[in-house]
């Protein structure tokens, strides 16, 4: 008989034109959904059946949006600048924001050299003036690129481009951007200039490539414009708002600037009698409408690039070109990603094992000590995040937090967790594995009773004799064929396997006690998978019994744990029962 399968595609919303190369990488896996002219409100209703958005410029991907956004992984940008995102909102939900920073960048810089050129030439008012059967070739006369001064703004992918592109043309260059390499400028044969006030003054053709951010909108007001030459031209292909429409607007009347070519606006599509469109309409304004990225290549560039991204994070992978997370090589990746599970399950097991803490209102601190191979890896970033998720999850509402590598730090900030992430030198040769984790919780004392400086690496002996030393608790494991393996809980030392429900049992180590748990989970109905006992740490043991003046610990009176995976949740009134029983101390359940 043929077994039918239920599995759920997960959703991908595109609402706007994406190219169909990168689509067709996700129309096998997932479902896709292109649905464009959609309303704010028609998009708000359906965004929380969506686990990834991929938007360019039109769709405001607002705080509201993301909030509604409850299976929302990954806000993917076609093209390069996220201004139309809320990025802070998505890094608070845990959702990474992914951009194709190069895809369209020649694209872009063409189009700027097409403006200068209609701008410089003429272009548009002389093609509707031959379409309306006029013949003016003395009104448009224009002026050349070569011999004249271009200023650059932004000096970055697309403004070195311009720059190349304009170098043919013979034009002179020069830049203001505060963070320009100052050997691609060179090389670009353009001259880096300190101060925007001291460009103005120079430029023939003003072209504008930075980001819109704070320290760019209305960079290009009504003082700016002022210093500058009336014969100089402005080119926009960067955004809207980094020049104030108003001003410019009013200086081409005056004729203070002879003339622009904008491709962004404040308000796209431009609203009716804005600063936008009385740009637009102006006679001595060249205007497209945001079509800098609108080639066939950088359509097809872009939409490859973040679809493959999109494909990355719903694997549970990291992309190439996160806007708010750390970028992780893929090698490393790979070799992280059994850590990650290991990491995770420690953290769980610390919540779930130790529940009395609070972790909402807890003041401890976590040292995360790496030893071995993972001591050498150089970001640790995703084993940071899968200690606070692992950590969270276990008291987080199941509707609750999405935690990941993006907003792991942010929130560990919130709960007050500190982590203190540590590479030991320590030599793994000699064990089984190549590399080894411990995860050490401090109950909080005041900053100057800590133990010891952070830079400090302490071997993994040391930390034992500083847990035995302060009561702190231990969690250690390691990886082995791709499986993690915790291998100590606090003092007691013996393999097992975070996987399941565990119920583990601190007892005396005495005779009859596995026997007695079993049939008391058995009257209980609950079956025993399988069964570990870790014993006392022996070195740990012969200290201990040195403090007490030497003296053996009597056999009875030996601790060890008992770790034993059930086949169903261990109800309240039977870890009562089993904790009556003299020699069961203790009793957790705990699910991975
Ligand atoms: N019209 C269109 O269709 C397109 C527009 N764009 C726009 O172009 C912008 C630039 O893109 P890329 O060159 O790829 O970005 P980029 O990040 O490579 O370069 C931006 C440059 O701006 C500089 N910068 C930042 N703040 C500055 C400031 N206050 N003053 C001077 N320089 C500053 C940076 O140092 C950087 O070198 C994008 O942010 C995007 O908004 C990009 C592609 C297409
Ligand atoms: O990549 C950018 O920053 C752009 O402005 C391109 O915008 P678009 O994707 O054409 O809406």
């Amino acid at each position: 008989m043929a077994i039918l399968m239920h599995t759920t595609k997960r959703k991908i919303l595109i609402p706007e034109k994406v190219s169909p190369d990168g689509l067709a990488l996700l129309k096998d896996q997932f479902d896709v959904d292109e649905k464009k002219g959609l309303s704010p409100e028609e998009l708000q209703n359906i965004i929380g059946d969506y686990d990834a958005l991929i938007v360019r410029s039109e769709t405001k991907v607002t705080a509201d949006l993301l909030s509604t956004a409850k299976k929302m992984k990954v806000v993917a940008r076609a093209g390069v600048g996220v201004d139309n995102v809320d990025v802070q909102s998505a890094t608070s939900h845990g959702i990474i924001v992914v951009n194709s920073p190069s895809g369209n960048i020649n694209a872009a810089a063409e189009h700027t050299i097409a403006l200068l050129m209609a701008v410089a030439r003429n272009v548009g008012d002389a093609s509707q003036s031959i379409k309306a059967g006029k013949w003016e070739r003395s009104r448009l006369v224009g002026v050349e690129a070569k011999g004249k001064t271009l200023a650059i703004v932004g000096l970055g992918k697309v403004g070195l481009t311009v720059a190349r592109i304009a170098n043919g043309l013979g034009m002179r260059l020069i830049a203001y951007d505060p963070y320009a390499n100052p050997n691609l400028a060179a090389a670009a044969s353009v001259t880096l200039r300190p101060s925007l006030a001291e460009m103005l003054k120079e430029a023939d053709f003003l072209t504008l490539h930075t980001p819109l951010i704070a320290s760019t909108k209305g960079m290009i007001g009504k003082a700016e414009l002022a210093t500058m030459k009336p014969t100089a031209r402005i080119l926009n292909v960067a955004r809207g708002g980094m020049i104030d429409e108003d001003a410019l607007v009013e200086a081409l009347d005056a004729g203070t600037i002879a003339g622009a070519g904008i491709d962004v606006f404040t308000s796209e599509p431009p609203q009716q009698d804005s600063s936008a469109s009385r740009l637009i309409a102006h006679p001595k304004v060249v205007a497209t409408p945001h079509l800098g990225a609108s080639t066939k290549e950088a359509q097809e560039n872009v939409s490859i690039d973040v679809c493959e991204q999109v494909v990355s994070i719903l694997s549970g992978e990291l992309p190439r070109s996160a806007v708010n997370a750390p970028i992780v090589l893929p090698d490393e990746y790979r070799t992280l990603q059994p850590f990650i599970s290991l990491v995770e399950k420690m953290g769980s097991l610390y919540t779930q094992h130790y529940s009395s803490v609070k972790l909402d209102s807890f003041r401890t601190t976590f040292d995360l000590i790496y030893e071995g191979k993972l001591a050498t890896i150089n970001t640790t970033k995703p084993l940071f995040a899968a200690l606070v998720k692992g950590l969270l999850t276990p008291i987080t509402s199941s509707d609750g937090l999405n935690i990941n590598i993006v907003n792991a730090e942010l929130l560990a900030k919130e709960r007050g967790i500190l982590i203190n992430e540590q590479r030991s030198r320590e030599n793994v040769d000699d064990k089984p594995y190549s590399s080894f984790i411990t995860l050490r919780a401090r109950a909080s004392r005041s900053v100057s009773q800590q133990p010891r400086s952070r830079n400090t690496s302490p071997s993994a002996a040391r930390t034992l004799q500083q847990a035995q030393d302060t009561d702190d608790q231990i969690i250690q494991g390691f990886v082995s064929g791709n499986k993690p393996f915790i291998s100590r809980l606090d003092k007691f030392k013996g393999e097992f396997v975070p996987r399941g429900t565990l119920l583990i049992c601190r007892n005396f180590d005495s005779v009859g006690k596995i026997g007695y748990v079993g049939n008391l989970l058995g009257q209980a109905g609950v079956n025993i998978k399988f069964m570990n006992v870790a014993p006392l740490d022996e070195e740990l043991e012969e200290r201990q019994n040195e403090q007490n003046g030497g003296g053996e610990t009597g056999e009875g009176n030996k601790e060890a744990l008992m770790i034993l995976g059930v086949d169903k949740p261990v109800g309240e009134d039977v870890l009562k029962r089993l904790i009556a029983e003299e020699g069961v101390l203790e009793a957790s359940v705990v699910n991975f």
